[in-house]
């Protein structure tokens, strides 16, 4: 049994008088890679969101690293080494990419990365540092977006739908660094449609819908079974 990164524990979360969260829990072991599927409205950003504290749990706990951080500040979440791959990337379009990845890089308790590692993961950015970033394209900016919370220097990653928009190829490399981050030791939780990309770099797997968690097992169980994969997120 691997140490336990992150635990969601029954937690309720709502915008404005909308509920979309049930008594949702889930854990991410160190160093585990962990899929979280289901159908669009299910509720997966809103999960992400919550262990992120930009829309806060109003029942349950979530416990990061030994900590409860269940009211914490997504600032603190982030020092704490909570790193973020969101599903439109968030870079700064007017900065360069060096300038979106200098405000990035803190410190945490975490192993520290370099931009120079970074490159070897993604051999193109070296090459794109002076690049404005409104210009590049999709698959230029989920390497920064990758990249910048890499330098963030997580404990764990959330990625929202990597590889949304993304050519077949891209989405290889995207999901080749989610295995690359595993054998660093960094635990994982990824939100996808691609569910076969995902189950197939991923240890476990959470099923959600309509705001609750409808299945959790091992990720190999559930795509080797294309029964369930129909039953559960109708594909
Ligand atoms: N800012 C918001 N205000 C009100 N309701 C919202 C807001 N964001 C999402 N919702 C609603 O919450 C529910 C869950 O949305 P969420 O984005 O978490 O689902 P998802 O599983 O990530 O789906 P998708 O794959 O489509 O992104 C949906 O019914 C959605 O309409």
């Amino acid at each position: 049994m691997t140490a336990e990164m992150l635990s969601v524990a029954n937690i309720d979360t709502s915008y404005g008088e909308t509920q979309v969260l049930f008594d949702v829990s889930l854990k991410v072991g160190a160093g585990e890679v962990v899929a979280l599927l289901g159908p669009n409205g299910a509720g997966k950003t809103t999960a992400l969101r919550s262990i992120l504290g930009l829309t806060p749990a109003r029942r349950g706990a979530i416990r990061f690293d030994g900590r409860d951080i269940t009211r914490a500040h997504t600032h603190d979440i982030a020092r704490r080494g909570i790193g973020w791959v969101p599903d439109d990337r968030r870079i700064f379009p007017t900065l360069t990419v060096a300038r979106n990845l200098a405000i990035a890089r803190k410190r945490t308790r975490f192993r520290a990365w370099q931009e120079k590692e970074c490159f070897e993961i993604f051999s193109a950015l070296e090459y794109l540092m002076a690049r404005e970033c409104e210009n590049l394209s999709g698959g230029e900016m989920q390497m920064v977006a990758i990249s910048r919370a890499l330098l963030g220097s997580p404990g764990l990653v959330l990625f929202d739908e990597p590889s949304q928009g993304l050519a077949p190829k891209v989405v290889q490399d995207v999901m080749k660094t989610i295995t690359r981050l595993k054998a660093e030791g960094i635990s994982v939780l990824v939100v996808e449609q691609n569910v076969q990309s995902a189950l197939a770099v991923a240890d476990r797997a959470y099923v959600m819908h309509a705001g609750t968690i409808v299945h959790e097992g091992p990720a190999d169980a559930l795509r080797r079974d294309a029964g369930l994969q129909r039953r559960l997120l109708g594909i």
